[in-house]
């Protein structure tokens, strides 16, 4: 075989609470994170003519800063093995929008290579190799349903929160993700939900709770692009949606519908102002 072909799913957070910034910078976090059907598509090919990435979407880079090269550097430095590839990547997960993209990117290339190198190496394994890269790496290998703890590398898978109808709006408007940490207020954090309450309500298969309970304290990071989130998110609940949150670091904001047609409704409204707008599942 010289050539497999992934796709890369995306996430969001139906819960989001950042607890303590660390030493080393980074923010110890308590998430939920879920996949959704929302997907890029990898296909890595060998060659001998020079590592090589390909991709038409413009904010995509194609130099060594793209994470798809960066798991094929560590998966080179893990396995010994010296060889070049050609990945292709079909970006359909909008860019810096808190859907993790380009992590998603990266776990399919470590996956991929894997397979192509014949390494036999554990999900775990993949996972250690994922966290180099990037704090949602290792949960993009992992998918489903999880609880994240750690930066994001602790992950306990919990009970499937599939085919739930999600309305996706992301505006036009790039963040880094590093910005909305730094601009997080964590003094001005004081009540941290209860977590163990919100994975009962999806143990419990409780979808109204799960819904109305969802929460990210990113969204109080003091940044002028996150300016125009709670006005998408009211949006939403007066178009139908059970609950309405940014996932990540933003900008994107999705909805829970449990009736499609509101969904069409508020899809329609939306478009009116944000670039972006698009149905999608849980997975
Ligand atoms: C906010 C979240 C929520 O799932 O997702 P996104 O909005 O990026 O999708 C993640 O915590 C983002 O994960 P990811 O985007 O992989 O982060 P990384 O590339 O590892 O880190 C980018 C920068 O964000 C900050 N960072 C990231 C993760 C974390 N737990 N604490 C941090 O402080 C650090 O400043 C780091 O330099
Ligand atoms: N394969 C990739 N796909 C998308 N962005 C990438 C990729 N590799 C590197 N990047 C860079 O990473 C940044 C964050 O992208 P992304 O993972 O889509 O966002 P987020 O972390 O908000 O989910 C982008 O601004 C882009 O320059």
């Amino acid at each position: 075989m010289d050539e497999v072909v992934l796709e890369a799913f995306g996430k969001i957070n139906l819960y989001l609470d950042v607890l303590w910034k660390r030493e080393d910078g980074y923010h110890e976090i308590r998430s939920i994170m879920q996949s959704i059907d929302l997907k890029d598509t990898i296909k890595i090919r060998e060659t001998n003519s020079g590592m090589k990435i390909d991709c038409a979407h413009p904010q995509v880079p194609l130099d060594s800063s793209n994470l798809v090269y960066k798991a094929w550097e560590k998966m080179k430095e893990i396995s010994g093995i010296d060889k070049e590839v050609n990945i292709t990547i079909h970006k359909r997960i909008p860019v810096a929008a808190g859907l993790a993209g380009g992590s998603a990117d990266a776990a399919a290339v470590i996956k991929g290579l894997n397979i192509l190198w014949d390494l036999n190496l554990k999900e775990e394994d993949l996972m250690k190799i994922g966290i180099k890269i990037g704090a949602d790496v290792p949960f993009c290998i992992k998918g489903g349903t999880c609880l994240a703890e750690g930066i994001g590398e602790k992950l306990t898978s919990i009970e499937p929160f599939k085919r739930k109808l999600l309305l996706i709006a992301t505006p036009n408007i790039p963040i880094s993700t590093e910005k909305a940490y730094k601009n997080l207020p964590l003094d001005k954090i004081h009540a941290h939900p209860d977590i163990d309450r919100f994975i009962k309500g999806i143990k419990d298969k409780d979808f109204k709770f799960v819904a109305k309970n969802m929460i990210n304290v990113m969204e109080y990071s003091e940044l002028d692009e996150l300016k125009i989130i709670p006005s998408i998110k009211e949006e939403m609940i007066r178009f139908g949606a059970l609950g309405s949150i940014m996932s990540g670091s933003g900008p994107t904001v999705f909805g829970l519908f449990e009736d499609e047609k509101l969904m069409m409704k508020c899809k329609k409204s939306l478009e009116r102002k944000i670039e972006n707008v698009f149905f999608s599942r849980t997975i």
